[in-house]
């Protein structure tokens, strides 16, 4: 490889990489691919696209085994989705104050841009193998969002129930775009779960929400790759945020799985954090109860958590019980301010999911986890869901962090320039 320059034809060694040739032209590359055998090459690239083109290729279909082996093939709908990032993040140890790295799983990577889709690609194709053709669900926008987005890739039809307010904009317009019909509604998530509660049957349609056991059977994927990328060493906590309390469920089952069958020897433990104002499961369990009793009116900033009835909640016991978890709950400021630096660590997430590194940060202040302990925290949504938050922390009045001005206006002078660096 060598630069080539495209007005004076200079070449240059591609080790001494500058930008502009001293006769002031851009470079090109030039490969030199004399040496290269075709033949071997075609079935290299061959190879790779192969892995890639089938459904095993899936972060979820790859673990088919133990989601639903008895699909047919025909059926699955997938866009390849799992397979997301697993990131050590020195900036978050620092944040949270643990003495070891944290782990991000970065679920913000799926296809639509959240969890949802490791549930969701089983939901629809298992509805698919029922004969459904009319999809459904009620949503504060990223279970949508999804549904709509594998509905249309299997040419379904889709029908989603949203609430008429306290939800992003972003994700209602992501579930309009990709296709669904769009109802709004005066009330909550636990309005549109109690309407399915009484009418599924008549409505005649395929219910998507985490209801569904199948949906729950695809988020199990999320802890297999944290646990196949550590080589089956998981860390000792994992924490993840909880609203309808599916993916507290699918982890707990997940974990199950992997002890059953002696993959892993002993199971992390569970940290579940709820935002303060949507935290009836942290509540009941702060408590010493063993029945939950809903909010009638939860209200956070991270709206995918605005729910007050999780129906999961029976099943999210289990999994604590199991795994000698616990609860904790964090403000909506604490989710923000956590939120921000999951962004300036590059990796990014939405607010909801960002309660799971104020809840770590909290947790570990409290000394319930110790610093010396590993974790992994689930990021469940990604930044772009919600840009009304990033604008209302960053550009916002009412902001009141060390991002406020956090955009500066410049000059494009190397002397402005070299002021801010
Ligand atoms: C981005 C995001 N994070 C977290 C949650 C909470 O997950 P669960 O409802 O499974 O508890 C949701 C929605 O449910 C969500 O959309
Ligand atoms: N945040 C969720 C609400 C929970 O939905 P469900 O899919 O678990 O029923 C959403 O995106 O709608």
């Amino acid at each position: 490889m060598k630069l080539v320059c495209v007005d004076c034809n200079k070449e240059v060694s591609a080790d001494l990489f500058d930008y502009q040739c001293t006769c002031g032209g851009l470079f090109d590359i030039v490969h030199d691919t004399a040496q290269l055998d075709a033949e071997f090459l075609k079935r290299v690239f061959h190879d790779r696209l192969s892995e890639r083109m089938t459904p095993y290729a899936s972060g979820v279909w790859r673990y088919k085994e133990l989601i639903f082996p008895e699909l047919a093939d025909e059926y699955i709908t997938t866009k390849y989705e799992g397979n997301t990032g697993l990131y050590a993040s020195e900036q978050i140890q620092s944040y949270t104050g643990s003495n070891r790295k944290v782990l991000l799983k970065a679920q913000s990577e799926n296809p639509s841009g959240s969890f949802k889709d490791n549930g969701m690609t089983v939901a629809v194709s298992h509805g698919r193998s029922l004969g459904y053709q009319r999809f459904t669900c009620t949503s504060t926008g990223n279970t949508s969002s999804s549904l709509a987005m594998y509905a249309s890739l299997a040419n379904q039809e889709s029908y989603v129930f949203v609430p008429n307010k306290n939800i992003s904009l972003n994700k209602v317009l992501q579930t309009l775009a990709y296709g669904a019909n769009v109802i709004s509604f005066d009330g909550t998530y636990d309005d549109g779960i109690r309407f399915y509660e009484q009418h599924s049957k008549e409505l005649g349609l395929y219910i998507c929400n985490s209801i569904n056991p199948f949906r729950i059977e695809g988020q199990k994927s999320i802890v297999y790759e944290i646990a196949q990328y550590l080589n089956w060493n998981l860390p000792d906590w994992v924490v993840i945020p909880g609203g309808a309390l599916s993916n507290v469920t699918a982890l707990g089952k997940g974990l199950q799985d992997l002890k059953k069958l002696g993959f892993i020897d002993k199971l992390p433990r569970v940290a579940l954090v709820q935002a303060e104002g949507a935290s009836p499961f942290h509540r009941m369990v702060a408590e010493g109860r063993t029945e939950l009793v809903p909010e009638p009116t939860p209200y956070t900033r991270a709206s995918a958590l605005n729910i007050g009835n999780p129906p999961s909640w029976k099943k999210a016991l289990r999994t604590l019980e199991e795994t000698n978890g616990v609860t904790c709950s964090v403000t909506d400021q604490e989710i923000l301010d956590a939120k921000a630096w999951v962004d300036k660590s590059g990796i990014g997430c939405e607010p909801a999911s960002a309660a799971t590194v104020a809840g770590l940060r909290k947790l570990i202040a409290q000394q319930v986890i110790d610093k010396d302990e590993t974790a992994v925290c689930i990021l469940t949504g990604n930044m772009l869901k919600d840009t009304d938050a990033l604008h209302e922390y960053h550009l916002g009045e009412s902001s009141t962090t060390s991002y406020k001005n956090a955009i500066r206006p410049a000059e494009l002078t190397l002397d402005s320039i070299q002021s801010i660096l």
